[in-house]
């Protein structure tokens, strides 16, 4: 006797929904909002803890390779290497060879340049990033991020990749709340999956020493 067809196996229990505690990350626009509100912008989650993981591995296993360099200051003839400005290591991120985790993190900035322009109208275009890796103790002095008579750079973008960062790390990134250091905006912590995002022209900035090694991705939106 040919065996009866047999319909589909019945279906697995449902698993219960996993009640996510925490709230879901701010969308492009809202960043955008708040960038055109008070021309700078923290966004806690901007890209998942599994993301963050795998930014930090690849950081760490091209530090281990020797891939990192020290950070200049200035740019072309005139770059030069300033440790009681900056003593932090940087290695650029290649747009043509991003890895998987690279173009996620693209994805999700290219909403918010998206959506800046839609809101701000600043005709952001590309995108140029570095991994930043600063030993205990490293730091980065007040400073802008647009050059003189170079004013390309228009929007800065850091996120950071750092593990169970505590207050008590130090690292902070201190805002001023313009041009001058009369006043400071806020203390800001390297947070693993935190993004910061200013206006490159508009605010004077510093990287406080930390106690442990912090790791970040940096990126500027340019305009032509
Ligand atoms: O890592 C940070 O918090 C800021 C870094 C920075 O200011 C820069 O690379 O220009
Ligand atoms: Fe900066």
């Amino acid at each position: 006797m040919p065996p009866s067809p047999q319909g589909p196996p019945p279906a697995p229990p449902q698993e219960p929904q996993q009640e996510s505690p925490q709230e879901p990350p701010e969308s492009p626009e809202q960043i955008a909002a708040t960038l055109a509100e008070q021309g700078w912008c923290v966004t806690d989650a901007f890209v998942p803890p599994l993301l963050v993981g795998q930014l930090r591995h690849e950081a760490r296993e091209r530090w281990d390779a020797g891939a990192f360099r020290r950070a200049g200051v200035g740019r072309g003839a005139d770059r030069e290497l300033r440790p009681e400005v900056r003593t932090d290591r940087i290695l650029w991120l290649e747009p043509a060879a991003l890895s998987g985790a690279q173009q996620c993190l693209w994805e999700r900035l290219e909403a918010v340049r998206l959506a800046v322009n839609r809101q701000m109208f600043l005709g952001l275009q590309e995108l140029e990033a570095h991994f930043a890796v600063y030993p205990a103790g490293a730091y980065y002095r007040k400073h802008l991020d647009q050059f003189h008579g170079m004013g390309r750079r228009q929007l800065s973008c850091v996120l950071y990749l750092g593990e169970d960062w505590q207050a008590a790390d130090g690292g902070a990134l201190r805002m001023y709340v313009d041009t001058t250091d009369a006043v400071v905006a806020a203390d800001v912590l390297p947070v693993g999956g935190r993004l910061v995002s200013f206006l490159s022209a508009r605010f004077l900035h510093e990287v406080l020493p930390a106690r442990r090694e912090r790791l970040s991705i940096t990126g500027w939106f340019r305009s032509r």
